[in-house]
């Protein structure tokens, strides 16, 4: 099932009874299904008392509920499977959502999310681990949602044209050197798709949507391309993606070796934005409402692109890379970001996997501190093929 591309308005008809309700007899054969190739948290989690507590709820709530899981249904290889639809489902649904939102964070007890972004500039340089990290490509994003908006999982075209309409607005004003640049058709900041394919080829704008199939069953892709488009700041390291998996994307990308120095960009264009008067969506517990619960908490991801040719053996063993990384808490990527690969040389975006429960200070802290020993772990990689090449020549 997870071959094909399916729309959300065709996938969602698939699990409602001849009256248009929820089926529940479907969704449950669906998930037993599933049961026998991989379970989602979504899946686990989808219990009887689930379904009685959700058999109580009115008709158009109950459909609500099968669009926030309908990604896990439609996608046989899903871990999560899970999509908001409003930021309210975080408590609305919180008798389905809960559980899974704790063991994929890994939550025990009472713990809240707290934020910090008190990061020391000039503490963790990257040339300190190693001299020849002179000049990295460094990244730092958070994912935002603006309250009163539905999520992009469940907006229509009207309201994803009104958002970037409302985003073009903050740009204008907000008061960084830049520019708006739109996929709307018909936008008055249009760009061509090979103007487009040109801030790809730089890392700086998202692919198309449609592929992803994820993203297309979840309602998140509909509608591509109305409402998305990218701000660029005039100097390239500042940038807000509007209408992704989140309604906004904001980054910083710097080349360089102080972590602090791409937060601190980062930070100023985020304030810079709630200046602007925008209210994000926020939970209490939980902290930034992302419309995937893996994001929650801070929201923020920071990497740095570095060269792992030892441990990956000219970037043919990325599975050993990835495998180390995780048991340091980090996430060893493509060049391209989530699902692509790595290239020849090793190079892979790497990023600390936490989300939840830790500050946006920690993050980078983590992210410094595994860097120390993934490093450590390639210099021996390449003194062992040192040794075994100098051996095999005698
Ligand atoms: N350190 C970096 N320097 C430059 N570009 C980067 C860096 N890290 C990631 N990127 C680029 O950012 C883009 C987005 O990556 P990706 O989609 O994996 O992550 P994301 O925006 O954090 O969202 P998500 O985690 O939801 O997938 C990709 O083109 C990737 O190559």
């Amino acid at each position: 099932m997870s071959q094909k591309i399916f729309e959300k308005k065709d996938v969602r008809k698939l699990y409602l009874d001849e009256q248009g309700n929820v089926d529940y007899a479907k969704i449950q054969a669906r998930w037993d299904e599933l049961k026998k190739i991989k379970v989602s948290l979504g899946n686990k989690y989808f219990t009887q008392q689930v379904v009685e507590k959700a058999k109580t709820l009115s008709q158009e709530d109950q459909q609500r509920l099968l669009d926030i899981m309908i990604a896990g249904l439609t996608n046989d290889d899903s871990s999560v499977g899970i999509a908001a639809t409003r930021p309210e489902d975080y408590d609305f649904f919180l008798f389905y959502l809960e559980p899974l939102i704790r063991e994929y964070h890994k939550i025990e007890g009472q713990t809240k999310q707290e934020h910090d972004w008190n990061i020391p500039v000039g503490e963790y340089v990257l040339t300190k681990i190693d001299p020849k990290l002179e000049k990295v490509s460094m990244r730092a994003r958070v994912a935002r949602n603006v309250a009163g908006y539905n999520l992009p999982s469940s907006m229509d075209k009207d309201e994803r044209i009104k958002f970037e309409n409302q985003m073009v607005e903050v740009f204008e004003k907000f008061g960084f050197p830049g520019k708006y640049h739109s996929l709307t058709p018909g936008h008055k900041n249009f760009i061509s798709d090979q103007e487009a394919d040109v801030l790809r080829s730089k890392h700086f704008l998202f692919i198309s949507m449609t592929h992803d199939n994820y993203l297309m069953s979840n309602g998140v892709a509909s509608d591509w391309p109305y409402g998305r488009g990218i701000w660029i700041s005039e100097d390239e390291t500042k940038m807000v993606w509007v209408g992704e998996e989140d309604q906004l994307r904001i980054i910083s990308i710097v080349q360089g070796n102080d972590l602090g120095k791409v937060d601190q960009s980062l930070h100023e264009l985020l304030t810079g934005i709630e200046k602007s008067g925008l209210k994000f969506a926020e939970h209490p517990t939980y902290g930034i409402i992302t419309t995937c619960p893996t994001n929650m908490g801070t929201g923020k991801r920071q990497s740095i692109l570095g060269k792992f040719p030892n441990i990956t053996k000219g970037g043919k063993d990325e599975a050993k890379l990835k495998d180390i990384a995780k048991s340091l808490g980090l996430q060893a990527r493509g060049v391209g970001g989530e699902h692509s690969n790595m290239d020849s040389e090793g190079t892979a975006d790497i990023s600390p996997s936490a989300r939840f429960g830790v500050t946006e200070a920690v993050v980078t802290k983590r992210l410094y501190e595994g860097l120390i020993k993934l490093y450590e772990i390639e210099r021996n990689a390449a003194n062992e093929k040192e040794r075994q090449n100098c051996c095999n020549t005698f």
